[in-house]
């Protein structure tokens, strides 16, 4: 190497996350479509979209559960599918339809995914006992996940998805099937977290959510995005909701077939 080169810029000027004509399709179906986005460091950062738009698609490629078709996804400088191993370190991932060891208590389960990052012991025990708190799991400490409700199984996919304080966190739907009151123990990690340097990528259907905690959000619609920055440049003086219906469309003002209508 030439030392006469000058250092590579630090890690904190480079995005958390750069994709580049990401494109993934399925037999026929082009589900993502060359896509571009760039999640600044530190952002907390929403992905909308209506149902089939690309989303899981998007941050499964980009967190190294599917190899994409073409273009690429960098990490803090980390190429994903060059280097999944590095990447995969600084990544807590929430992914959806993704098997969990389900026959571990919930307790295990945090534990045992706290050791594949190679936590030290009293770490993880410690971690642990923090994040089931903070999930409202504790009694449920030492029932197996596959008894778990949808919810709590959201819970404690999260806590195992934050044991390793992961420089990024990839969360398709947290909040589905979580009751207000963990919800809002959740969000008020989640902007701890940001606030102190993390980012925090998170795929919503609710406006409302995408509108209060986060500061960018990218719009996409069958597999491209349809407006991206930050959120008040992308609802440009509407709220969330309107200015997604505007892009996307496909509001049917109807009140439905005659033969739903009781009297
Ligand atoms: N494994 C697969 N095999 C075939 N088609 C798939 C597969 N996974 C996704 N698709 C298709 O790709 C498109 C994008 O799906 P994806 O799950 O990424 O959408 P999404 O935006 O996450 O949707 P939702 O909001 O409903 O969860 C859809 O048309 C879906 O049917």
């Amino acid at each position: 190497m030439d030392s006469t080169l000058p250092p590579s810029p630090p890690a904190a000027t480079e995005p958390a996350l750069r994709l580049t004509g990401l494109v993934k399709r399925f037999g026929e179906k082009v589900a993502v479509d060359g896509i571009d986005l760039t999640v600044p460091a530190g952002s907390f950062y929403g992905l909308v979209g209506p149902n089939g738009a690309g989303k899981t698609t998007t941050l499964s490629m980009a967190t190294g559960l599917l190899r994409p078709d073409g273009g690429s996804a960098v990490l803090h400088g980390v190429d994903v599918w060059t280097d999944p191993v590095t990447a995969k370190a600084m990544i807590g991932n929430l992914a959806d339809g993704v098997r969990l060891f389900d026959r571990l208590t919930g307790e295990q389960l945090i534990t045992y995914t706290g050791m594949m990052f190679g936590l030290p012991r009293e770490e993880i025990t410690a971690r642990t006992a923090d994040l089931l708190a903070l999930m409202d799991l504790r009694e449920a400490a030492g029932t197996p996940v596959v008894d778990y409700s949808a919810g709590m199984t959201k819970k404690v996919s999260l806590a195992c998805a934050l044991v390793h304080a992961p420089r990024i966190l990839v969360l398709d739907e947290p909040f589905e099937s979580v009751d207000p009151v963990s919800a809002a123990n959740i969000e008020d990690v989640l902007r701890g977290y940001a606030g102190s340097g993390g980012t925090v990528i998170v795929s919503s259907h609710s406006m409302d959510l995408v509108q209060r905690m986060c500061d960018h959000v990218a719009v996409i619609a069958a597999g491209r995005v349809l407006a991206a920055g930050t959120v008040d440049e992308v609802r440009g003086g509407q709220t969330l909701q309107d200015r997604f219906v505007e892009l996307v469309g496909g509001r049917h003002h109807s009140e439905g077939p005659q033969w739903l209508r009781l009297s």
